[in-house]
């Protein structure tokens, strides 16, 4: 059983995991950093050359494979619409790393690294959120508030409580 985050882009997934996963001794994975290696591209690379669809495929592949073969395990924001990955989460611990649309853009800022959300940050982001958010909480088996904190902090809260 895999330690899993979730949540939406901005809300500290990749940062937090690879801070758990250091705390607790265990080894870490992020979904798009492992696609990236994959495909020798960037995340705005492959939406642009080959299209989210095929992203997507990408997504599906390494999610589904690393579930079964990573201790701790950092997901994509929209890995949640996937009904295969959804499935396979039922078999994780997983964590929903939430947050509000506001802190998250103002964490994701200007940058160009999610093409989702080119243009209006945060507009983008009340959108996928309000159809992401059912989602999220469908899949989570806990969920941990990250509004107002810092991405260590919230790392070192759940390392602590999973050695206590
Ligand atoms: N709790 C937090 N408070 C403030 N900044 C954060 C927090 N979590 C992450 N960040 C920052 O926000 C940005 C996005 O974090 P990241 O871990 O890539 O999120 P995700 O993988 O969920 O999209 C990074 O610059 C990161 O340092
Ligand atoms: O929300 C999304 O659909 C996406 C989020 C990104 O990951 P983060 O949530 O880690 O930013 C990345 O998988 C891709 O840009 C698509
Ligand atoms: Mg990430």
């Amino acid at each position: 059983m895999s330690i899993v985050l979730v949540g939406a882009p901005g809300a500290g997934k990749t940062s937090v995991g690879r801070r758990l996963a250091k705390k607790l001794g265990m080894a870490f994975v992020d979904v798009d950093e492992r696609i990236e290696q994959v495909l020798g591209k960037t995340i705005p690379e492959i939406f642009a050359d080959e299209g989210e669809t095929y992203f997507r495929q990408a997504e599906e592949e390494a999610t589904l494979e690393l579930l079964e073969s990573t201790e701790v395990l950092s997901l994509g924001g929209g890995a949640v619409m996937n009904p295969r990955i959804r499935e396979a989460l039922k078999d994780h611990e997983v964590i929903w790393l939430k947050v509000s649309a506001g802190q998250a853009s103002r964490r994701v800022g200007m940058n160009t690294v999610r093409p989702l959300l080119l243009g209006n940050v945060r507009g983008k982001l009340i959108e996928l959120m309000r159809e992401r958010t059912p989602l999220y909480e469908e899949v989570a088996t806990k969920v941990v508030e990250t509004d107002g904190r810092g991405s260590a902090e919230v790392a070192d809260e759940l390392a602590a409580e999973r050695m206590a």
